[in-house]
């Protein structure tokens, strides 16, 4: 459907929190990153202006997908902390590897977000899409973690 891309977008940023995750646990990088929070959040406003899209309702959305990685981090630290044993081996560099994805997606997202700003009101047509947008992404083959996340990163899809 019309939101299946944009979905399958935010599904790939939850995914990429198990990168981040692994980057940062064992290490003294706290999950709670306000500074790295407010350039993703500032860069957003700046390409959304030059999208013409509405810079705030883009930061909405994107507050979503931050909230909604951190409660991946979180689950995924409780998980590793109560079996060491599904601890990644290697430590993905949350640097020059893991936040070069995140800045991909963040543009992917963005054009997502022009391209479906038309349905992107608070109406039912839109509620509509976006349930069957989360549906169909069971094809992703999520976890519940992952399943809630991905529900708070599209809570604010119909702005
Ligand atoms: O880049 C990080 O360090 C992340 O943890 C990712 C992320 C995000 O979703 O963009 C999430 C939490 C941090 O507070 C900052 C950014």
């Amino acid at each position: 459907g019309p939101l299946g891309e944009l979905t399958g977008l935010a599904v790939q940023r939850v995914q990429v929190a198990d990168l981040v995750a692994a980057a940062k646990f064992g290490t003294t990088q706290p999950i709670d990153d306000p500074v790295r929070e407010q350039q993703v959040l500032d860069g957003v406003r700046a390409k959304a202006v030059e999208l013409r899209l509405d810079p705030e309702s883009a930061a909405r959305f994107f507050r979503a997908q931050i909230e909604a990685n951190k409660l991946v981090q979180r689950g995924l630290y409780t998980r590793w902390t109560e079996h060491p044993e599904e601890v990644p081996h290697r430590r993905p560099d949350l640097g020059t590897e893991v936040r070069p994805i995140l800045d991909r997606l963040t543009t992917e997202i963005l054009a997502e977000l022009k391209d479906t700003e038309q349905l992107r009101h608070p109406t039912l047509r839109c509620e509509i899409h976006a349930t069957i947008a989360e549906r169909s992404a069971v094809v992703h083959r999520l976890d519940r973690l992952h399943e809630n996340a991905l529900a708070e990163a599209m809570r604010p899809v119909c702005s």
